[in-house]
Formats: C-alpha cells, sequence, structure tokens
C-alpha cells in the first residue's frame, strides 16, 4: 500500500472513495446541491492511500480552518474531514497509515494542533485525539417556556434595547457570516467558517441554501449583534443555530423562538451542556436537556507551543508527564502560568499529573476537567491537590463549543 498526497487532478478520485467508504451514492455536480461540500475539499491537503494495484482504498482531508482558544486567542487548526477506507479494506491498518502521514505532514507544516468531529468515538483516542467541547439538544414545551426575570439587577438593566427582523436565508446575504465571524473570535471552541463555504453552501445550515429563517438582532443602532437559524414544522420550531457573543442577545433571540404562536416545543439543536437557558425558565422542567454528546476533538502536536498559545485565568504550576503512544514520544514539562500568560519548558521534576496526548487534547480547551479524567482512571495524580490545581488552571473564561459541521 501507498499513502501519498493528493493535488487538485484527484479530486474525483477522492471524492468517488469518499463515498463508497460512507456507502454514500454520489450525486451529479450539477444536480441541486451535488457537489457542494466536496467542492470545499482543499485537494492540496489531502491523504490518498493506493492498494499496490493501484485502486484508491482510503482517504483523508484536512481543512484550513482557525479554531479560539481560551483568552480569545486565534490560532491556525486543521481540520480532519473525510476519514474513510473502503468497505473491503478496514482493519488492516489503512487509517493507521493515514493517520501517521497526516499528523507528521501537519507537524512538518508548523501546525500545533489539529482537529476533528468523529464518526464514532471509538476511533480517533489512539492517535491522541480528546473530546474538547460538547454539545446538547435543549426542548423547551412552549406553553411552558416564560422566562422568569433575572434576579441580578445588572441582568435587568443590560437586557437589549435592540430589535429582531426576519428575514429569509436566501435574502440574508454576508450579514450570517459577519455576524458568526465576530462571534467566534470570542467563543473558545469555536471554528472559522471560510468564506467559499458561505459562498457555495457547502455544511449544514444556515451555511447551507436550505430555505430557513433567520431571526437577526440588531443593537439600538441597528447593527446586527446576532442571529438565529430555525424552520417550523408539524409544531415544533427548530433552531439550527444562535450565534452571538452577548448574552442578553442569545436571550431575545430564544425568547424570540418560544414567542411564536401555533408551536408546541422548541428545539434548541445545539447548545452547550451548560448553557443558561435552562436557568432562565421559570419552570426548570420545561427544558428538556437530550443527546449530549462530545463535539470537537483536539490532537497537540507540539506541547508547548499549544500550551503557551492559549490564555489562562488563574496563576498556577505544574508538571505534566505526556505520553504520546502514536508518535512514539515522552515528554515531561513545567507549565508556569503568570498574569494570564504561561511558560512550558523541559522539566526532570517530579510529575504532578502523567497523561497521555489524547487526555491533554480533552482538557486543552478547558471543556473537560482534568479531575474527571483522573477520577475515570486515565490521568494519573501525584500528589492530593495535583487534580484541583489542574482545573482551576485548565479553566477557560466559559465552556467552549463549537457549531461547526465539517
Ligand atoms: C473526521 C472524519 O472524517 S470521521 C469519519 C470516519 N469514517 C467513517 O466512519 C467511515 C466508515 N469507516 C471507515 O471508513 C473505517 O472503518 C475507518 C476509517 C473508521 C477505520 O479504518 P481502518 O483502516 O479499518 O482502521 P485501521 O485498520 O487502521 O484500525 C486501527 C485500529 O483502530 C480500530 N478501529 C478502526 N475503526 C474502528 C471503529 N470504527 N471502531 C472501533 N475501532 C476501530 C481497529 O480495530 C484497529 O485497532 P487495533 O490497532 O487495536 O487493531
Amino acid at each position: 500500500m501507498e499513502i501519498r498526497s493528493t493535488t487538485e487532478k484527484d479530486l474525483d478520485l477522492f471524492v468517488d472513495t469518499v463515498h463508497t467508504a460512507f456507502g454514500l451514492v454520489r450525486n451529479a455536480p450539477d444536480e441541486d446541491g451535488g457537489g457542494v461540500l466536496w467542492a470545499a475539499y482543499e485537494m492540496d491537503r489531502g491523504v490518498l492511500a493506493v492498494a499496490p494495484d493501484g485502486r484508491p482504498i482510503g482517504t483523508a482531508g484536512t481543512y484550513s480552518f482557525e479554531l479560539t482558544l481560551p483568552g480569545q486567542v486565534v490560532v491556525p487548526a486543521p481540520g480532519v474531514t473525510a476519514v474513510g477506507v473502503l468497505p473491503t479494506h478496514r482493519r488492516q491498518g489503512v487509517l493507521t497509515g493515514m493517520m501517521r502521514k497526516q499528523l507528521t505532514g501537519l507537524r512538518e507544516r508548523g501546525e500545533f494542533l489539529s482537529v476533528l468531529l468523529a464518526s464514532e468515538a471509538t476511533i480517533y483516542g489512539r492517535f491522541g485525539y480528546g473530546p474538547a467541547t460538547y454539545t446538547g439538544r435543549l426542548t423547551v414545551q412552549r406553553h411552558r417556556g416564560s422566562f422568569h426575570t433575572p434576579r441580578s439587577p445588572r441582568a435587568a438593566a443590560d437586557r437589549p434595547s435592540g430589535s429582531v427582523d426576519v428575514l429569509r436565508r436566501a435574502e440574508c446575504g454576508a450579514l450570517l457570516e459577519q455576524v458568526y465571524d465576530r462571534y467566534r473570535r470570542t467563543q473558545p471552541g469555536a471554528l472559522s467558517r471560510p468564506t467559499h463555504w458561505w459562498a457555495r453552501g457547502a455544511g449544514q445550515p444556515p451555511v447551507s441554501r436550505a430555505p430557513r429563517y433567520v431571526a437577526v438582532h440588531r443593537d439600538a443602532a441597528g447593527v446586527p449583534d446576532g442571529y438565529a437559524s430555525y424552520a417550523l414544522a408539524d409544531g415544533t420550531l427548530t433552531v439550527d443555530e444562535i450565534i452571538t457573543g452577548d448574552d442578553a442577545v442569545f436571550t431575545a433571540l430564544a425568547q424570540f423562538a418560544l414567542g411564536h404562536d401555533l408551536v408546541t416545543q422548541v428545539v434548541f439543536k445545539h447548545v452547550p451542556p451548560d448553557h443558561p437557558l435552562r436557568w432562565q425558565l421559570a419552570d426548570f422542567r420545561a427544558g428538556e436537556a437530550t443527546g449530549t454528546t462530545d463535539w470537537l476533538w483536539v490532537r497537540l502536536l507540539d506541547v508547548p507551543r499549544a500550551l503557551t498559545s492559549r490564555g489562562w485565568f488563574a496563576d498556577g504550576e505544574l508538571v505534566l508527564d505526556v505520553e504520546d503512544p502514536f508518535l512514539g514520544e515522552h515528554g515531561r514539562y513545567l507549565l508556569s502560568v503568570r498574569d494570564g500568560e504561561a511558560e512550558c519548558v523541559p522539566t526532570d521534576a517530579e510529575a504532578d499529573l502523567s497523561l497521555d496526548i489524547r487526555d491533554l487534547g480533552a482538557v486543552y480547551l478547558g471543556g473537560t476537567l482534568p479531575s474527571t479524567l483522573v477520577r475515570a482512571g486515565h490521568v494519573a495524580a501525584h500528589s492530593p491537590d495535583a487534580a484541583t490545581r489542574a482545573d482551576a488552571l485548565f479553566r477557560a473564561e466559559r465552556a467552549p463549543h463549537c457549531l461547526h459541521w465539517f
């Protein structure tokens, strides 16, 4: 088997192989909607596995995204996608070979992390990825969905004095992209959505051109500062996403969704598990959280660079002993944080925590507590307070969340 990089010339072969691996029938490029997603593939960043007889048997791609780290630090983040091996060639190490080629290639390009969405949670841990953001569905019974008056006078005063307009998805032009771009720079765990994705409609609503209504929130000066994309069918109003960096604007858009007549329930498809919305309802049980699941997985490729790149919210020191079995590496690092900035240097000092690179990926964005992984038996804490100190150190300004689908 040969594993090689792809070029533009491989697009057809690559797309055919991905479709066969996923058991999908490929749309013709000129069919309505067909070809939109694969037109966004970056063929200079793909990997193709080829059998000795010359037939392609496996694929893996990479998009060029940006990821927002804790502290609103925006960094390049290769987004791994289109991973597939033909059903006839599985469990023979094809994916393992492609992952090795891809991860070493990313390192050579100077990347210090990569991200993906996993089709199955059992696949990527062995390659050093850990689940770093979580998402879930919140279903609110509309007739029980009234909001409590905020008990904090400050929150009451912060209520936005803006307005909501309803547009059709097709009328939104660049508005959604602009609002999304402002939001994702403030939200740890968020990914960029490249302009050509919006232009092509590559992705899930509202990036796609699927018919949708969009409630656009504007501030008192008329500047759009949030939107909710939604569809209504059979008495259920389904909100694809609410995008805003402002909690009060989120509340206004959620209230707008819950204010619809002829609707029995509102499904918020994609909210972080700790979202305040449930706490805002007068009846906590009017909202039912279901489908909580991992979303963005993170793989660190350069531990010191990764740790010194993110923002930090507590001072402290930790010695981390990190095993990377897939790349056959081991390092022990002293992480010292002062005033939001970290230093991370090799050390021989005794470790506070011993952990696998996948577990460091899981805690990196602040969405998984180190102590959870200690209690799960995956991370070893070598002193009584090591896990508590690690929890305090790795915390982000808010739970990381990623809404992008790729
Ligand atoms: C980011 C994305 O694109 S996610 C999409 C992933 N793709 C899919 O789900 C499409 C359908 N599935 C496939 O194409 C293939 O089954 C793949 C890509 C998941 C795995 O490819 P393979 O070539 O079979 O993997 P490979 O042989 O290298 O397996 C390596 C190890 O992972 C294990 N493994 C591979 N896939 C799975 C799985 N789905 N569930 C559990 N374990 C798995 C293997 O058992 C093997 O374990 P071992 O080292 O202990 O023997």
